[in-house]
């Protein structure tokens, strides 16, 4: 029997998606322990994990490197790859929004000559030019979204609220949400034809302990 190779995406997700699958009996004790090594294997349920940056973890799977994927919606809407998204794990539950100072508010209806700050691109494009049909600058950044209209750099941000306590304690507000965010299944196109029987025997543990 093959190994099914699962990527998960490091930081924030990881610790909750290792506990969904050890739910479903997918045990990996080495990937729990403090250690630099990159792969794990189970070798009495022939599985093998790594953990990647979550933005990778679309290619790996659309290149059949990895079977099966765990990562943020926000992260496949952003990545555009081809891939099947299987199953909502409901865990890193948040939003993707529009926010900046209340006094954005005003100028992001009525004028064209807005900058835009976010990690998040083609999110960005697809909901202004696409969806708003607003011709904005959108400005890539890396991280600490929140500073780009505080030091002048953009009016709004394109960026991620789980608590809103960033957005609360830098003097920013929700002005317009884009979509509704969580932790996903990818799976490999043709992973899902090959190996189907063993990817739906996990997909329906995870479904059971879940709902
Ligand atoms: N408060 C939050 N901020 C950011 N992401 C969150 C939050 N809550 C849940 N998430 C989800 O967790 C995923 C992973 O977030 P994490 O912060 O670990 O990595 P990242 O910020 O995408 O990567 P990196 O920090 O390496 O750039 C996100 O893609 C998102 O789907
Ligand atoms: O609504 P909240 O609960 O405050 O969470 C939202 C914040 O968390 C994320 O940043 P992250 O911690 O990933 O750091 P980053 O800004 O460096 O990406 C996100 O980009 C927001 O800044």
């Amino acid at each position: 029997m093959r190994y099914l190779t699962f990527a998960l995406a490091k930081g924030r997700l990881a610790k909750k998606t290792l506990a969904y699958l050890e739910e479903v009996g997918i045990t990996c004790e080495e990937m729990k322990s403090d250690t630099r090594k990159l792969i794990f294997v189970n070798e009495e349920l022939k599985l093998k994990f790594f953990l990647a940056k979550a933005s990778d973890v679309p290619t790996y799977v659309e290149y059949g490197a990895a079977d099966i994927g765990v990562v943020g919606k926000d992260t496949i809407l952003e990545e555009r790859k081809n891939l099947y998204e299987v199953f909502d794990l409901k865990l890193g539950i948040c939003d993707m929004v529009v926010a900046g100072p209340e006094s954005a508010r005003e100028h992001l209806l009525h004028s064209s000559s807005i900058r835009v700050a976010t990690k998040y691109p083609n999110i960005a494009k697809d909901y202004f030019y696409n969806k708003k049909n607003q011709k904005v600058e959108i400005i890539k950044l890396n991280g600490s979204i929140e500073l780009a209209p505080l030091v002048g750099l953009s009016e709004v941000i394109v960026d991620i609220v789980e608590t809103g306590a960033t957005l609360k304690e830098n003097g920013l507000v929700v002005l317009e949400k884009i979509c509704p965010l969580s932790a996903r299944v990818v799976v490999n196109r043709v992973s899902m034809k090959m190996e189907n029987q063993r990817i739906n025997r996990i997909i329906d543990g995870l479904r059971d302990i879940i709902q």
